[in-house]
């Protein structure tokens, strides 16, 4: 039965040790030296991949701990586990584990594989059992009683960054041990003991070894010391011997460690008896050796062997050397036994030992050539050996040798047993040092490269998922982005013509009501009558010629009120086409703000418009008072935006001074004179001005000379009264009733020729009663006409202060003045739906802007997320596949090394 070497393991499956086959030491060493060099690189490559997971787990993407649930009572389909993460427990995702041919574990998604065997299912479910990490296990069970609830709960809580930063101390901890791992791998030096009974022959055994006499030999019990030989390369190539001092830790660089001695005085050394029990003595012999690598054992180019020669066995020394052999540098230990005397009592304490510890024996029966009956020696010794050791009786052929050192020693000699023995001792210090070197270190990286696998496969997994969603999200908000983009332009000329178009509306309108409100009230009627939140007005009626004064005074009030109402009206108009622009701006809104961002919750509350008392006011946030917060009292309803005036307070129209504000207010206009009774210059103008001028301006007719015209009767009307004005009043008289009939022009040649008849005595006669009567009636006629005239009267006059008012702040007259009026009024009630509008399309724009940049913003973190997912996708599947590598690596070098032809 062949011994195995390699044991196998879950991870490093080996094959056995052929008993049949006799190990060349070239191809053992050949096969060392190889899986010496791919470990080597495989531990350089781990290395790079673990560092660069560190990078990439700091600068890229936070590596995730996976975590493996067992599986559940419910046959689930072989291979399946639940994968989830360490930061996030309870989100779980079904993945299938597989094993590859090195039983490593790789991660697959979730794919139904339901033709395996139940044999196979089977052994992959134990397999998966012990699937979880080996190496780079987080010892996350932080519970008080360390229940697994508590331990998941207080899991969950730990950040994805709490748990990669503890995934990065693991790795350097690996990677700290990785870095111990090439020294040890690299390191070439190995130990053999050789011990044995009293006088077996060991020194002549060491000394055949190493084809020279240097350890003392004798009949008597000689060896007092542990003689350890070295290459004399180690020491400078120096042949010298170093007495270490008694309790010093030998260090060959520190002299003080060691006596030296010359390997001349060794045999004096060695035989000195004078050892107190306590000490042990060591040595350390340092020797050249000239032959060639594949001769030498202790130079022999692959591992430098030293070789231990220790104490002849016996009830002082056993212990010691049992403790010797116990150490872990000892590679081998080299059993001499004299094929004479067999195993003494010591001898078999010794190996009985040391194969429960060490299965490294290698037995060399000395002496074989005194014995005359070999067969029956070698049967006996190995039916000892079996006792004593049955490991190494099962590998007897490689492990046991008969020999006879002594002749070893004679030059020319044939020595075949003895080569045999050589090359055997070769080879298993080599395959020894595979098995307790080596053999760690492939497993040990062999774990890890299954955890990083086991890391990388669960993290793709993940980055694959967050692929996927970046790529759904992108595709859901890329086209959103785009749209916004497009219809940027679009959405801000549509608010500018909303704007526009308002405030044309609003100014044309107002112009429209203004000019035809003026001009009514010019012909002393009401400018307004009705609005629908002022009672009617009314033009106060005729209380009779004692109150004509306070009957001009009412129709004054009247008829100011109700330019007041036509301005207010104006205003309600203006309130209503604000209303419909927002109406506007809110389907523009809902046309182009994407689903899901908030409209605008404010209510516009047309009632506010041209409030002195909002104007005032400012709400919070700084704005006019135009547009209201929702819990305005006003509305409730962000959909409405009628125009509700129901409550709305006492509103004085204009709402500024200056503009005709409240004129039905306003003193200077309120005044009354007599003049608005009888507007004596007026009708001196109308009736005479006017021949006067066509007189002096006969030729012009054009419309700048009937401005002219107008300016100055204008301006003559409010001129102080002069003699003239005096006189023409009973003109003025007699013209107003001349005019009824004749016209004033006849009225005036009448009357020049009635100054013709002046010189005439009979028309003299008559003429002054006739003209008296006249002007009496005339007068009556005044009187009696002052109910239809007053307003008349009032109203021209009214309209021309209104206007030389506006006309002397804005400095123009005539139409200008008008202009001026009634601009006054389009300005600022252009400007007020302007402000209306332009706050709401400000708002809209901002809403969009701000849409605009949080899906930018959004579009670009998923980009980035995709961008990253990628990258970590494509890494971690690169980590994988380089991990499988080297671990096929690892795998193929064992068998290689056992020797075995596959
Ligand atoms: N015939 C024969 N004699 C041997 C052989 N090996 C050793 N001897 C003799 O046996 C005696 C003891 O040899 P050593 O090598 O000193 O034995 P040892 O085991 O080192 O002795 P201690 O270390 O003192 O216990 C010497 O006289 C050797 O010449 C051998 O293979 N054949």
């Amino acid at each position: 039965m062949a011994q195995s070497y390699f044991p196998g393991r879950a991870m490093s499956p080996v094959k056995d040790f052929p008993a049949e086959r006799q190990l060349k030491v070239e191809d053992v060493q050949e096969a060392y030296v190889e899986q010496k060099d791919r470990l080597v690189n495989a531990i350089d490559s781990t290395k790079s991949i673990l560092e660069n997971i560190r990078v990439f787990n700091r600068d890229e993407w936070v590596v995730r701990y996976p975590q493996f649930k067992q599986p559940t009572l419910e046959k689930r389909p072989s291979g399946r586990r639940s994968l989830s993460f360490a930061d996030d427990p309870l989100s779980e995702t079904e993945v299938v584990l597989k094993q590859d041919l090195s039983h490593s574990i790789s991660l697959a998604t979730v794919n139904e594989d339901e033709n395996s065997s139940p044999a196979a299912a089977a052994a992959q479910e134990e397999s998966l059992l012990s699937s979880d990490f080996h190496v780079l296990r987080l010892d996350l069970k932080l519970g008080v009683n360390g229940s697994a609830s508590t331990a998941a709960s207080l899991v969950s809580q730990l950040e994805k960054a709490s748990i990669a930063n503890l995934l990065d101390e693991r790795i350097a901890t690996a990677l700290s041990h990785v870095d111990k791992l090439r020294p040890r791998v690299e390191d070439t030096s190995s130990k053999v003991l050789v011990t044995g009974d009293l006088n077996a022959g060991k020194s002549t055994f060491v000394n055949a070894l190493l084809r020279r006499e240097v350890m003392p030999v004798d009949q008597q019990p000689c060896t007092t010391a542990f003689c350890e030989v070295h290459d004399a390369a180690e020491n400078n190539g120096v042949e010298e011997v170093h007495i270490i001092n008694e309790g010093a830790t030998y260090d060959i660089k520190d002299s003080a460690t060691y006596t030296r001695a010359s390997l001349s005085t060794l045999e004096d050394i060695v035989g000195d008896n004078d050892t107190t029990p306590s000490h042990q003595r060591m040595l350390k012999i340092y020797l050249g050796d000239a032959r060639t690598p594949s001769e030498s054992l202790l130079n022999n180019g692959v591992v430098d062997i030293s070789l231990i020669d220790a104490p002849g066995l016996n009830r002082d020394s056993l212990k010691t050397t049992a403790v010797f052999a116990r150490q872990e540098e000892i590679d081998v230990v080299v059993f001499v036994v004299s094929a004479e005397n067999h195993f003494t009592l010591s001898a078999r304490d010794f190996l009985a030992n040391a194969s429960k510890e060490k299965a490294y024996l290698f037995i060399v029966v000395n002496k074989f050539d005194q014995i005359k009956n070999k067969d029956k020696c070698k049967r006996l010794v190995l039916q000892q050996i079996k006792e004593l050791s049955p490991r190494t009786y099962e590998d007897a052929e490689d492990l046991v040798h008969f020999v006879d050192s002594a002749q070893a020693l004679q030059p020319y000699t044939a020595n075949p047993a003895f080569d045999d023995l050589e090359s055997s001792l070769r080879s298993f210090v080599l395959v020894k040092r595979s098995k307790s070197k080596l053999l760690p270190v492939s497993t040990y990286l062999s774990n890890l490269l299954c955890d990083v696998e086991l890391l990388a496969g669960a993290n793709a997994i993940v980055a694959n998922a967050e692929l996927e969603q970046a790529k759904k999200e992108l595709e859901v908000v890329k086209p959103v982005l785009e749209k916004m983009k497009k219809g940027r332009e679009g959405l801000e000329d549509k608010l500018e013509n909303v704007e526009e178009d308002g405030v044309a509306t609003a100014s044309n309108k107002t112009k429209l009501m203004l000019v035809d409100a003026l001009d009514r009230v010019g012909q002393g009627k009401l400018g307004a009558t009705t609005s629908s939140t002022t009672s009617s007005l009314s033009l106060p009626t005729y209380p009779g010629l004692l109150n004509v004064l306070d009957y001009a005074r009412d129709i004054r009030k009247a008829l100011l009120s109700s330019l007041d109402l036509a301005v207010k009206l104006a205003e309600d108009e203006a309130r209503l086409t604000t209303c419909s622009g927002v109406d506007k701006i809110r389907g523009l809104a809902e046309e182009y703000l994407p689903i899901g961002v908030e409209r605008n919750r404010r209510v516009f509350m047309p009632e506010a418009m041209f409030s002195g008392m909002r104007r005032a006011g400012k709400d919070k946030n700084g704005k006019g008072g135009m547009m209201k917060r929702r819990q305005s009292s006003y509305h409730s309803s962000s959909s409405s935006s009628s125009f509700s005036s129901s409550s709305t307070p006492t509103v004085v129209a204009g709402g500024l001074a200056g503009l005709g504000i409240g004129l039905a207010q306003r003193p200077e206009f309120l005044e009354t004179t007599v003049e608005d009774l009888f507007d004596l210059r007026h009708q001196f103008w109308t009736h005479f001005g006017k021949g006067h001028e066509e007189a002096s301006l006969s030729s012009s007719s054009s419309s700048s000379g009937k401005k002219a015209l107008v300016k100055k009767s204008e301006y003559e009307e409010d001129a102080p009264l002069t003699a003239l004005g005096l006189m023409s009043v009973g003109l003025g008289t007699l013209t107003m009733v001349g005019g009824q009939t004749l016209g004033a022009k006849g009225l005036i040649e009448g009357v020049i020729r009635v100054s013709d008849l002046w010189g005439n005595d009979t028309a003299r006669k008559w003429i002054a009663p006739v003209l008296g009567a006249v002007t009496l009636g005339g007068i009556v006629y005044l009187i009696l006409e002052l109910p239809n005239s007053v307003p008349r009267t009032v109203g021209r006059r009214v309209r021309a202060q209104i206007l030389s008012s506006h006309g002397s702040n804005g400095g123009g007259g005539g139409e200008e003045e008008e202009e001026g009026f009634v601009e006054a009024h389009v300005v600022r009630i252009g400007k007020e739906t302007r402000k209306v509008l332009r706050l709401a399309s400000w708002d809209l724009k901002s809403r969009f802007n701000n849409a605009l940049e949080e899906r930018a913003g959004e579009v670009r973190s998923r980009e980035e997320m995709e961008k990253k997912a990628g990258n970590a996708h494509r890494y971690f599947g690169g980590v994988s596949e380089k991990t499988r590598e080297i671990r096929g690596m690892l795998v193929v070098e064992n068998v290689v090394v056992e020797g075995v032809e596959v």
